[in-house]
């Protein structure tokens, strides 16, 4: 397996505003191009905080303590840059362009399903309505969503049920072509059918994509990831590749967890 880092968080420390110790402790870990990595570990450990650290979204509050590196990959120079030195507004909107970002929630933006796809590309300056028409095919497409609604693009997003919200989300955050896509629980709001279509989703994306996944699931984690970290109390316990921290953990912690002993 050839394995190149698109990521790769090094000696990372966080601490939330006004908070009196930190959330994460020098954590250290790759995230590898075009696979999926799973964040996993008991309520609490850290790894919303870890995986909202990675596009810099914590810094729509102010007051966070970022340190250490996470370094992500640009891909027109194949340099690292540690995303933790951007300052400028318009470095954090790039940044959150590259790295985008899916929610527990599904979060249509109150408008059509055409213009919940197009708004991010008009951002970007694409104005021309073939091109913009081509995209928001493409990604919903891409999401798995365009057969059950080509017929209704102009009709409100949040008349779509939660998992084609979810979908349309996911389509909404590939549009822009991210080379990392987050994701933050993105089932645990989902019935069983539409979670499921999102998880093959997520298998097919990674072609396209670098994946993220915060999961409460242990199934999920097992069925959808490459890689799988295990998180406790703000530190990283172990990091492998999934067959590994499943069937052969390192640690008797994660061991246990993974046998459900605790969480
Ligand atoms: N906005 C905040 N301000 C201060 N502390 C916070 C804030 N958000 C989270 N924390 C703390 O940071 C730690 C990690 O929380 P985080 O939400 O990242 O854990 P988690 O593993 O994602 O938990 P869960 O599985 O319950 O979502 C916890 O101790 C939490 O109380």
């Amino acid at each position: 397996m050839s394995l190149e880092k698109v990521m790769d968080i090094k000696n990372f420390s966080f601490t939330y505003a006004g908070a009196d110790k930190p959330s994460l402790r020098n954590i250290n870990m790759p995230i590898y191009q075009n696979k999926v990595t799973a964040l996993i570990g008991p309520s609490g450990c850290g790894k919303s905080t870890l995986l909202r650290s990675l596009n810099r979204i914590h810094d729509l509050y102010p007051g966070n303590k970022y340190e250490g590196e996470i370094l992500l990959k640009n891909f027109e120079t194949k340099e690292m840059e540690n995303i933790l030195e951007y300052k400028k507004e318009d470095e954090l909107i790039k940044l959150r362009q590259r790295v985008g970002m899916i929610f527990q929630k599904p979060t249509p933006f109150p408008m059509s399903i055409y213009d919940n796809i197009a708004y991010g590309l008009r951002l970007m300056g694409k104005k021309n309505k073939k091109e913009l028409d081509e995209k928001v095919e493409e990604a919903l497409k891409g999401a798995a969503l365009w057969n059950e609604v080509k017929d209704r693009l102009k009709d409100d997003a949040r008349g779509l049920s939660g998992g084609q919200q979810q979908r349309l989300c996911i389509a909404r955050a590939i549009a822009v072509e991210p080379e990392v896509l987050l994701m933050d629980e993105p089932t645990s709001a989902l019935d069983p059918i539409s979670t499921i279509a999102i998880e093959e989703l997520v298998t097919k994306l990674k072609d396209k994509v670098t994946i993220v996944i915060v999961t409460h699931n242990m199934q999920q984690a097992s069925r959808v990831s490459d890689f799988t970290a295990y998180m406790y109390l703000g530190e990283l316990i172990e990091f492998g590749t999934t067959e590994q921290i499943f069937l052969n953990p390192k640690e008797k912690h994660t061991a246990d967890y993974i046998a459900g002993k605790f969480g």
